[in-house]
């Protein structure tokens, strides 16, 4: 995986996991059950654009980090290139899918572009038939169009199938069971103290990237890290000090602008956002640093796409 991985001597395992699905099957109420009262984090704030991470399950045998696939939420109803850019971003980095299905209903066209991304994936795949507890059941349908799509795209893609009621909890620990059995072997990704605020600072971190992105587009492509560092939350106005870290100094004016407009305009407009989603002022103090290697020492962030 990263080279901090090859010191690992223990036992565990550690791995991310993308949650994905068409909307309605269970992806929430599985989660959930899977995590039951074991769940480190449940994100409660609005959707971004981006991957969230969705909870963070932390056991002897290892740690599991759940993303949900909002972006993959919006795109419904508007299948082709909106559904697969959202899909394709969903997957990327992950180390394993969980594509849950509703298994007690037949299979909709959202659930064949599901099959037809997962053909083409190098990572495990689990498909999870949810609502095994309504009596009807379509798993057949689901398995032949699955050879049906794996035939025509020529994949060797081998998923692992799962009967499941998220409602009920029948099948959960062995699912549980089947995503450790196919999750890397290292250390956990997140330290057990800063589980409790590092979804939010993802979440800031990742509302100051968007505006950078939506001004810079091409210009700074992949040079571009947001690390928030420090959460100061008194009860009128939170005060966060992000990083926000280039690789050269040419980059450096870039990302300021000219007489430092670019910066200010990402800070008001990043504040603006983030009273909306929190319902409390900010003030975001964006100290601009020059780190050529970056990318090294954020691999979390970078393994999750916000770098
Ligand atoms: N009968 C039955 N109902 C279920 C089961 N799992 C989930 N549901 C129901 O299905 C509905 C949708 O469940 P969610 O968990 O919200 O589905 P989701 O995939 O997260 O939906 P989105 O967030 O819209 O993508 C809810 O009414 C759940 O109670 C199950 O195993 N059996």
């Amino acid at each position: 995986m990263t080279e901090e991985h090859t010191e690992f001597t223990g036992s565990g395992r550690a791995g991310i996991v993308a949650i994905v699905g068409r909307t309605n099957v269970g992806k929430s109420t599985l989660v959930n059950h899977l995590l039951g009262e074991k769940v480190s984090i449940v994100s409660d704030t609005v959707q971004t654009t981006r991957n969230l991470i969705r909870a963070i399950l932390t056991e002897e045998r290892g740690q599991m980090v759940f993303l949900d696939t909002p972006g993959v939420h919006k795109a419904q109803g508007e299948l082709g290139k909106n559904l697969n850019k959202a899909a394709r971003s969903a997957v990327q980095g992950v180390d394993a899918i969980l594509l849950v299905l509703d298994g007690s209903s037949k299979p909709e066209l959202e659930d064949d572009g599901w099959f037809r991304r997962i053909c083409r994936e190098e990572v495990p795949c689990i498909i999870a038939l949810n609502k095994s507890d309504r009596g009807t059941n379509f798993v057949n349908a689901y398995q032949a169009l699955w050879e049906e799509i794996k035939a025509e795209k020529e994949s060797a893609v081998q998923p692992v199938w799962a009967s499941v009621s998220a409602l009920q909890g029948t099948g959960m620990a062995g699912l549980l069971d089947t995503l450790f059995g196919h999750i890397p072997e290292g250390p956990p990704l997140f330290p057990d103290d800063i589980l409790t605020d590092y979804p939010r600072k993802l979440n800031i971190a990742d509302v100051v990237r968007e505006k950078f992105f939506h001004r810079l587009e091409k210009e700074l492509p992949h040079a571009l890290a947001i690390w928030v560092e420090d959460i100061d939350e008194q009860e009128k106005k939170w005060t966060v000090d992000v990083s926000v870290m280039v690789e050269r100094h040419s980059q450096k004016g870039i990302v300021i602008g000219e007489k430092g407009r670019l910066i200010k305009w990402v800070r008001e407009q990043a504040e603006k956002e983030l009273y909306e989603m929190y319902g409390v002022r900010f003030k975001l103090n964006l100290w601009v640093k020059v780190e050529k290697n970056w990318r090294k020492n954020f691999w979390i962030l970078k393994k999750l796409g916000y770098a």
